[in-house]
């Protein structure tokens, strides 16, 4: 802190000495998609993950990736909340959401989901049409007015890539969508109820070259307007879509930051091993 002092003059031939009171200028707070602190995460005895931080940016797109049973899947859904069921959860350690405690007794898990939504590695959509899957969420809140629906839908499905291929087909069931078709459907339904993120759980793993490179071309066209965390055990995926990437071995977060710079110059050799195919 500097204080600044200033001469006065007071009357002839006399200074005092006046005393400025300190500017202190507030630091502007950065504040995180989630800021996750020291996490363990047990099923029943076992521990899963261990001791994990991370801070993820709103807007960016990280990538988890690590060998099979590294704990990603558990990582991804302490997120939004999806292991609270899981028979002998158990975890300690914080995670806030844009501040809050997600884990805070007050926070209802249905207004989470709603900020956190999450996209599964198989295409899910419900045996309903197009159009009722989409606005699944919407109903759900109490949305009842058709032009809204109909203006969400529209929404929704141009900015999953899909409305063009289902815009003349909309009562249509969406079981007899292909499954890349399915996948941007379940994308468009996540979308629909306006997250701030979209968790993303191997979202194409089940899917066609084309259509993964269609989900990987709409992350990243997406990525303006919200944050997402993706598992894949694909490299090249990871590296092409994300601006972040978390490596995962045993529980352990062995090392986070820029893909470039883990694709590149890894700094553990754990990593490196991993991102050049010798184990996983
Ligand atoms: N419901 C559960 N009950 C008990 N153990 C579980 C449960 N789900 C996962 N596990 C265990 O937790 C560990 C981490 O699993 P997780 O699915 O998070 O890993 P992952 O890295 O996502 O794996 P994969 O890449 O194969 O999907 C594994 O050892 C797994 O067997």
């Amino acid at each position: 802190m500097e204080l600044v002092a200033e001469r006065e003059k007071v009357a002839e031939g006399e200074t005092v000495m006046k005393i400025k009171k300190p500017v202190i200028k507030p630091k502007p707070q950065v504040v995180y998609e989630f800021d996750i602190s020291n996490i363990n995460v047990f099923y029943g005895e076992a521990q899963i993950l261990k001791d994990i931080n991370m801070k993820i940016e709103p807007r960016s797109i990280t990538a988890l990736i690590g060998p099979s049973g590294c704990g990603k899947s558990t990582f991804l859904r302490m997120l939004n909340r999806m292991n609270d069921t899981i028979d002998g959860f158990s975890f300690n350690g914080t995670v806030l959401h844009k501040g809050s405690n997600i884990y805070d007794k007050k926070t209802q898990v249905e207004d989470l989901r709603k900020k956190v939504g999450m996209v599964f590695q198989k295409p899910n959509p419900f045996p309903k049409s197009i159009y009722e899957n989409v606005i699944y969420g919407l109903r759900l809140n109490g949305v009842r007015n058709k032009s809204v629906l109909d203006e969400a839908v529209e929404k929704a499905l141009k900015q999953a890539a899909l409305w063009n291929e289902v815009k003349d087909d909309l009562k249509k069931s969406a079981l007899a969508l292909s499954g890349g078709q399915q996948q941007r459907l379940c994308i468009a339904r996540t979308i629909a109820v306006e997250p701030e993120v979209i968790l993303m759980d191997e979202p194409a793993s089940a899917l066609d070259p084309i259509s993964t490179a269609k989900i990987e071309e709409l992350v990243f066209d997406l990525q303006q307007k919200y944050t997402f965390i993706v598992v894949t055990h694909n490299m090249h995926q990871a590296s092409r879509i994300s601006q972040k990437t978390a490596f995962f071995h045993m529980g352990d977060l062995i090392e986070y930051g820029d893909t470039e710079t883990i694709f590149t110059k890894p700094s553990q050799k754990l990593t490196e091993n991993y991102i050049t195919g010798r184990f996983g």
